[in-house]
Order: structure tokens, then C-alpha cells, then sequence
């Protein structure tokens, strides 16, 4: 060894294609060190939307976005939907299904159904997707535990022409009427992802489906989660040009179901997340789920993705 000091000649330094490639990942990981540091040990509730899971590449892409976000000291508890899939399957079998305002008529055949697509079928393929991209899931449904005890959904709505208010019957759709989540705190302290299917059970052990935007909004008003997120297959919500809405108020929400620019499928989510920050959750956001590492962008990046439903007490 010379005792001359070394000094790079110009032929040793990288092109300037690959600093500015150093110099693009040293700031991706600049922004994101702050947010680690924030969610570290905090609990993130993922709902995964049955529109959302799209082809097996974007299934890998979620289940390798889930492990990264637990290899960073987050608890992420996945609770899946489904709805697609169900509907499939009951087309399969013959059994019709109807929907009223965005939630599945559940008669008994068509439960039978509802738990055999989320809980057997979807619940498994998630859980074999996140342990496939090296972290260690387990699959459960509401039942477990219980983790989540549901009663009969009740809901009325105003008829237009006589003005009567009508009771309307879902059959063995419910709501959840508790959520007990010890089962979840053993996940918590553990290498172990939790993944959920939305079933309920009633105190008389009737099976029920639970819309999953309400089965996640539940449990993460019971885990006092910092964030809720769902995935879907819209890049969140739209206003009536079509146009993302990066903020919204719960004024500005309610507003938005009322006049119709929200609907179908995206007022239980809405209202889900209205419920949610409501009731300890910091902050909700609805975001596209096919978007490659849609999760990690908005965890880690200050812009987020999607629409986010923030609480009073957001900080
Ligand atoms: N204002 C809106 N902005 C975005 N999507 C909307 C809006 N109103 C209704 N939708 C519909 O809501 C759908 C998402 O809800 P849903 O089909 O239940 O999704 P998931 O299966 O992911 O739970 C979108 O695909 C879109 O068709
Ligand atoms: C009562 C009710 O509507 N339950 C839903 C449960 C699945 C679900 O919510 O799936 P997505 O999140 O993919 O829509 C259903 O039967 O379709």
C-alpha cells in the first residue's frame, strides 16, 4: 500500500446516467425514511377489494407490498373482499343475486356460497400469494375467534313516489355488532400477517356476509388502526367530471352520495371510511389497487395515492 493519498481519476467515476439513477433512489429513500419511522409499530388495516385483485402478477405485487410494509415494523391485517367472485360463482351454480345500494341479497344457498368463495377459495389463494413473497400469512374469517359477531342488517329507505318508509330485507347479510380483536393482537407481536374473510357470526351461530369494506372498517375502529386502506379499481374517488379528489371532508363526502356522483358500490366504502375516522381510525384512504406498489406510494411518499378521508384528530 502507497502512502500517497488516493484520488478517483475522471475514468473511474460512474456515468452520469447511473448517478443520476444514485441520486433519484437516495431521494425516493429520503422521503420514505421519515414515514417509516412514523408508522413504525402502528397498524395498518388493508382492504383488498375483489376488483382489485386483477391477474396473479398484480396479486404477487400486493402480497410483496404487504411483506415489505411488516419488514418495516408495520402490522398490516388484511381483510378481502370478493364481491366478482361470488358473483361467478352463484351464476355458476344458478343462484340469482340481486343488489340493493351496493350490498349483495344474501338468501341461505347463496351465504353457503358467500363463505366458500371468501373464506376457502379467496382467503387461501391471499394467503398463499403473501407466503410465496417470503412472509408468513394465516387466513381466518370473522368466525374465528370471534372476531367479528354480526346481527341481521336492518335498513330502510324512503320510497319516492308513496314517501313510505320501506323496510328492506337482505336476508343473511349483517352488520357487525362487535369485533373482538384479541385474536388479532397475537398477529400483532408476532411475524404473522393476518388475512380476513368477511363473515360474521350471530349470537345464535348463523353464518352472515358482511359487506368488506364494513367487516375492514371494523376492525380497524377496533385496532385503533393509523391507517385504513382499500384497494379498488378506480384511482379513488372521482368528482362528477371524472376527476380524483385528492382530499375530502365528510361534509363534502355526504354531499356526493347525496347528488349521486358516489354510487353503486362506492357508498358502503365512503361511509365506511366516514364511520371509521369517526371511530379512532387517524386516517382513510381509498386507492387503486392495480396500480403497481399503490400501497408503497402511498405509505411512504408525501403526494399518497388516492383519496384520503382524514379524522378530526389526524395528526
Ligand atoms: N364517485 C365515484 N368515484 C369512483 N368510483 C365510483 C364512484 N361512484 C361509483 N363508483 C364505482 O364504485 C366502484 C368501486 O366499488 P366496488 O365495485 O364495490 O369495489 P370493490 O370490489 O373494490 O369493493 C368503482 O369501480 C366504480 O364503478
Ligand atoms: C353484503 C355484501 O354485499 N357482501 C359482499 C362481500 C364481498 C365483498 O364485499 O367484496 P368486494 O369488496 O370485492 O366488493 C358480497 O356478497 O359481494
Amino acid at each position: 500500500m502507497s502512502d500517497k493519498p488516493e484520488t478517483a481519476s475522471a475514468s473511474d467515476r460512474p456515468d452520469l446516467k447511473l448517478r443520476t439513477r444514485w441520486l433519484h433512489t437516495a431521494a425516493t429513500i429520503t422521503e420514505a425514511l421519515p414515514f417509516m419511522r412514523r408508522y413504525a409499530d402502528s397498524t395498518f388495516v388493508v382492504k383488498y377489494g375483489g376488483h382489485a385483485m386483477g391477474d396473479d402478477a398484480a396479486g404477487q405485487a400486493f402480497a410483496k407490498d404487504i411483506v415489505l410494509l411488516k419488514q418495516v415494523g408495520i402490522n398490516p391485517i388484511v381483510v378481502h373482499g370478493g364481491g366478482p367472485q361470488i358473483g361467478k360463482m352463484l351464476e355458476r351454480l344458478s343462484i340469482k343475486s340481486t343488489f340493493i345500494d351496493g350490498l349483495r341479497v344474501t338468501d341461505q344457498p347463496a351465504v353457503e356460497v358467500v363463505e366458500m368463495v371468501l373464506a376457502g377459495s379467496i382467503n387461501k389463494q391471499i394467503v398463499g400469494a403473501i407466503n410465496a413473497a417470503g412472509g408468513n400469512a394465516i387466513g381466518i374469517s370473522g368466525k374465528d375467534g370471534p372476531l367479528i359477531r354480526a346481527r341481521k342488517l336492518t335498513k330502510t329507505k324512503r320510497d319516492p313516489d308513496s314517501n313510505i318508509e320501506k323496510v328492506l330485507d337482505y336476508g343473511f347479510v349483517g352488520e357487525p355488532e362487535s369485533v373482538d380483536p384479541r385474536v388479532l393482537y397475537l398477529f400483532e407481536r408476532s411475524d404473522f400477517i393476518p388475512v380476513v374473510a368477511p363473515i360474521g357470526i350471530s349470537a345464535d351461530g348463523h353464518t352472515f356476509n358482511i359487506n368488506a369494506d364494513t367487516a375492514a372498517g371494523a376492525i380497524a375502529s377496533a385496532m385503533r388502526a393509523s391507517r385504513f386502506l382499500l384497494l379498488t379499481d378506480v384511482p379513488g374517488v372521482l368528482d362528477k367530471d371524472g376527476k380524483l379528489i385528492d382530499r375530502m371532508s365528510a361534509e363534502q363526502a355526504r354531499a356526493l352520495i347525496a347528488d349521486g356522483t358516489i354510487h353503486g358500490g362506492m357508498i358502503p366504502k365512503v361511509e365506511t371510511c366516514l364511520d371509521a375516522v369517526d371511530n379512532g381510525v387517524e386516517a382513510a384512504v381509498i386507492l387503486d389497487g392495480r396500480t403497481p406498489h399503490g400501497l408503497l406510494l402511498e405509505t411512504f411518499t408525501a403526494h399518497g395515492a388516492g383519496t384520503l378521508i382524514e379524522g378530526a384528530k389526524a395528526g
